[in-house]
């Protein structure tokens, strides 16, 4: 009996904090093969070959042509910038290449882009990959309806003082699973922050904060306050690790599926 073929997998943002956990995971991956390795032209490491910051030869250079990077594969994970994202999203488009997306800070415009690229490939978009997330927001849907009068609800993330957006994708899909919960809509009630003379809180909101600093992966935290007592739902990423493995099983369900917009919850078989 012969093993079935490797999947080929491209990456983006190759150089990058979440490229190069990548590419170290699809080498080590008995299932899934190295097939490209992209980054941005004004990046130093074009022309390096993508594993040598581990030692190692993969005979996959990094380069910015997106013809010649893509050529071989059949998923690309992309974890860049919204605007590296979407240029690569029409090529895969053009090319009938699905997406793994992990890259975060999209306007509604942008994420329009990507639904209506999900019409001809098949693309999974996940702000978090981890497994753990992805449970909690089932939890965060359980405790915001049982919750649902006389509990503030407020959530901060904690960052690497790196990150360009705010607040996290992650926080903001937890707003958004809450809201949801409790039939609000996210854009109307949240408060992205506070300073002077604020007034007392309303209890309709969803209040964010953000903390950025050293090398903190990623902790989420969200805060059902009540009077007497007050409810925690915390979840910490203590290495990249866990959005690489998502990542990963993201691209294998992605092999041979049907074009479409999926998100983790399909992956990890979690939709209700
Ligand atoms: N969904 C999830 O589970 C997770 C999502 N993320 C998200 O992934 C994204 C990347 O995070 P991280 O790896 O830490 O970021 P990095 O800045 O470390 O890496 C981004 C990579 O993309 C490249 N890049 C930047 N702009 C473009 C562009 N316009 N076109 C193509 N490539 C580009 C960068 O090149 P250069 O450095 O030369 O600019 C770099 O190689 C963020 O949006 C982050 O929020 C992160 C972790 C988990
Ligand atoms: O930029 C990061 O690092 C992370 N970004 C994602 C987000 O914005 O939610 C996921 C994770 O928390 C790490």
């Amino acid at each position: 009996m012969s093993a079935a073929a490797p999947l080929r997998i491209a990456i983006a943002g190759a150089s990058g904090r979440m490229g190069r956990m990548l590419i170290e995971a699809v080498v080590a991956a008995p299932d899934c093969a190295l097939a490209g390795a992209l980054d941005i032209p004004s990046s130093p490491a074009l022309g390096a070959d993508a594993t040598a910051w581990l030692g190692r030869e993969s005979q996959v250079r990094i380069q910015s042509d997106l013809t010649a990077g893509l050529a071989q594969s059949q998923v690309l994970i992309d974890f860049t910038r919204p605007e590296g994202t979407l240029a690569h999203l029409a090529h895969c488009r053009q090319h009938g290449i699905g997406m793994v997306i992990g890259t975060t800070g999209f306007s509604a415009a942008q994420k329009a882009e990507i639904g209506a690229a999900a019409k001809d490939i098949p693309i999974m978009m996940a702000a978090n990959m981890s497994v753990g997330v992805n449970v909690v927001l089932g939890l965060l849907d359980q405790a915001a309806r049982a919750l649902n009068e006389g509990y503030d609800i407020e959530i901060i993330e904690a960052h690497h003082r790196f990150k360009v957006d705010a607040p996290s994708g992650t926080a903001l899909a937890m707003g958004e699973v809450v809201a949801a919960a409790l039939g609000r809509d996210l854009s109307s009630c949240a408060v992205y922050g506070r300073e002077g003379v604020t007034g007392e809180r309303d209890p309709s909101t969803i209040g964010f904060a953000t903390v950025r600093g050293g090398d903190v992966v990623g902790d989420h935290t969200v805060l059902f306050a009540g009077i007497g007592e007050r409810i925690e739902i915390t979840h910490k990423a203590s290495s990249r690790v866990t959005f690489a493995q998502g990542s990963l099983r993201a691209a294998r369900f992605l092999a041979g599926r049907a074009p479409g917009l999926y998100d983790m919850q399909d992956v990890l078989g979690l939709r209700a």
